[in-house]
């Protein structure tokens, strides 16, 4: 894939690939996270690194792929099947060359946010825990997300961005080191009133009518929305089995 061609006019470091997977990808994949037992997916501690204030309280969030230790070292688990296998997310994550020069070329760790209509996420950076390179799935709904630049949260974003259901965010280097980036908790999107810089990228993943609504500036509700974050932890520990 050549990456240069979902780069998002204006932005620095960003690309959006609507139309990552399929439809029926994403139906198997809604019903693969629903019916995950909740064990499954480590329930994330606190996070650090937060320019600003984070409330979390009402969003459901898994991590796989292993857990994190405070020395930001990951403890290695293998990726539920429908991850890897069907649809071949990791691999076909890799093909993008996001991860190129990231350590394993791939993403080895993924969080899981489940966003109900009216749930948002607080500006906030993820940290040196990972490679500067992220790429998020979005499954289910669209949504508006929004980064700021740092130090300091002003009221207008850098840079907002549409994320249609069954699209690929990617953000790199600067985009992901001098910015936070947030959803704001509201139940539907007034995009009118927003400045968003991938409108001419839009792709199938939203029914037919949004598209007009897009240009012409109306209110999308929101629905239940799933994210996978997806990026590579540099320091890794393999736990061996032993036996006996
Ligand atoms: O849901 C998203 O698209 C973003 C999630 C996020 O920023 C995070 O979990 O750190
Ligand atoms: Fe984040």
């Amino acid at each position: 894939m050549n990456l240069a061609e979902h780069h998002v006019p204006g932005s620095k470091d960003t690309y959006y690939i609507p139309d990552f997977v399929t439809a029926d990808e994403e139906a198997y994949l809604l019903r693969k996270i629903q019916e995950t037992p909740q064990p499954k997916w480590k329930q994330l501690s606190n996070r650090r690194y937060v320019p600003f204030a984070d409330d979390r309280s009402n969003l459901a969030q898994w991590q796989s792929g292993g857990d994190l230790t405070a020395k930001n070292i990951l403890v290695k688990q293998p990726f539920p099947q429908f991850v890897c296998d069907y649809p071949d997310l990791i691999s076909r994550i890799a093909s993008t060359s996001a991860f190129d020069d990231s350590p394993h070329q791939r993403p080895n760790h993924i969080i899981l946010n489940e966003y109900h209509p009216g749930q948002g996420i607080m500006p906030h950076q993820d940290g040196p825990a990972y490679h500067p390179v992220v790429a998020t799935l979005s499954l289910g709904s669209h949504t508006v997300m929004h980064y700021y630049s740092l130090p300091g949260r002003t009221d207008t974003p850098a840079l907002s961005l549409f994320l249609e259901p069954r699209s690929l965010v990617i953000t790199a280097d600067e985009q992901y080191t001098a910015r936070a980036h947030g959803i704001d908790a509201v139940a539907e999107d007034h995009v009118g009133d927003l400045e968003l810089a991938n409108l001419g990228m839009i792709g199938k993943g939203c029914h037919d009518g949004v598209g007009r609504v897009l240009t012409d500036g109306g209110v999308l509700p929101r629905q239940t929305r799933y994210s996978l974050t997806c990026r590579d932890v540099a320091r890794v520990k393999n736990i061996g089995v032993r036996k006996g």
